[in-house]
């Protein structure tokens, strides 16, 4: 079996394989990834011989690393030897991300794993105002156990999300724990990234991995508004830019036989261009907004809890939606963070340093 022109993390799957010496089923002397060169493992009662070259001429240029071959060569014909080494790999391979969420990042024409695997956010940890969470939520279940119900009506078989209200109140947060949730991975994509072009942001959204959210933040900030100055204009001509109808015909074209979510985010929802936000490009809409009583309280509750925290959750909600001005979740936590120590009677005591820090 030869993994040809395999890059660094495809073939990292193979070399997972070798690392189940310890589980007792592949009996090898690697204790790591093989070196360049020739080496031999024994998987089961099969000798295999692996060699692992790495290309001179050529590199992948988004990674900069050089391409590699590694070759696994075994006596007889029982190829589907090679299928279960992979499949063992594939699996160890998604093992190590169990409880973790992945973000993909653009690079080139691929999507490539941004940083480590992060640990999941339990959806809880977000408070949004009452049913938003649990709306969300509950509609993406729906859509992605329902396949049929979109191919049997000649649906292309997509869901379009938009998150917007101000800064601070969870809207990042809250994708990132919904990915967590439904076990999905997230694609982060910057649609105001010079050298994106409509070609490019194409080819992305029609080859974001399987069972992840393609997320678009800042969605307002993509484009010069049409009040724009000439100057302004000017000075992005000549580079490539996602244009607005090629955006428009991108989130068209995201048909997929995988359930294919896309969730935008925006602090200006007014800006937006009533054709991004008709159904079918965005079939969900919801107001991620400044604290209700009901948000402050349960997030008193989650940072003090114990004795009488809900009687003091409701104090310290009272006076603080007294003071009747906008206050974000992420002010709120910023406080608590503050108070990491102190009493709960000093939290509630001093409310009125939020709009301080
Ligand atoms: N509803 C919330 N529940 C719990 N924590 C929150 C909530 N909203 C915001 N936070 C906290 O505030 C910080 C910023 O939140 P986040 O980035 O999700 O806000 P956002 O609405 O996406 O902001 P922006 O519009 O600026 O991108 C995070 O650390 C997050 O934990």
């Amino acid at each position: 079996m030869t993994t040809k022109g395999a890059r660094q993390t495809q073939h990292l799957s193979v070399e997972t394989s070798f690392e189940q010496k310890d589980s007792g089923h592949v009996k090898t002397k690697y204790d790591f990834i093989p070196s360049i060169g020739t080496h031999f493992f024994k998987y089961g009662s099969t000798w295999i011989r692996v060699e692992r070259t790495r290309e001179q001429q050529t590199l992948d240029l988004h990674m900069g690393v050089p391409w590699e071959t590694v070759q696994l060569t075994a006596f007889g014909r029982d190829k589907s030897l090679y299928f279960r080494i992979l499949e063992e790999a594939r699996h160890m391979a998604l093992k190590q991300h169990e409880g973790k969420t992945i973000m993909y990042t653009a690079m080139g024409s691929e999507w490539r794993p941004f940083g480590h695997p992060r640990k999941k956010r339990p959806i809880s940890s977000v408070i949004l105002d009452t049913g938003i969470s649990e709306r969300i939520l509950n509609d993406c279940q729906e859509f992605i156990n329902n396949p049929s119900w979109y191919t049997d009506r000649g649906i292309p078989y997509r869901r379009g999300y938009l998150l917007f209200g101000p800064p601070g109140c969870g809207k990042s947060s809250y994708i990132t724990a919904l990915a967590g949730e439904l076990g999905f991975a997230i694609c982060v994509l910057n649609l105001s990234e010079r050298g994106l072009s409509d070609d490019r942001l194409n080819h992305l959204l029609s080859l974001a991995p399987q069972q992840s959210i393609v997320l678009l933040e800042d969605i307002d900030a993509a484009f010069v508004s049409r009040e724009d100055s000439e100057q302004q204009k000017a000075a992005y001509q000549g580079l490539n830019r996602v244009t607005f109808s090629g955006l428009l015909n991108c989130l068209d074209g995201v048909a997929s036989t995988e359930a294919r979510i896309v969730f935008m985010t925006t602090n200006y929802v007014e800006r937006l261009d009533p054709a991004l936000v008709r159904p079918g490009r965005v079939d969900m809409k919801e107001y991620i907004g400044w604290c209700s009583k009901a948000q402050i309280e349960k997030m008193f509750v989650r940072f003090y809890p114990g004795h009488n925290a809900e009687i003091n959750a409701k104090e310290f909600a009272d006076k603080v939606i007294s003071e009747n001005k906008n206050v974000s979740p992420a002010q709120i936590q910023g406080y608590f963070m503050f108070h990491k120590h102190s009493h709960a009677n000093d939290v509630i005591k001093d409310y009125r340093t939020i709009w301080n820090l």
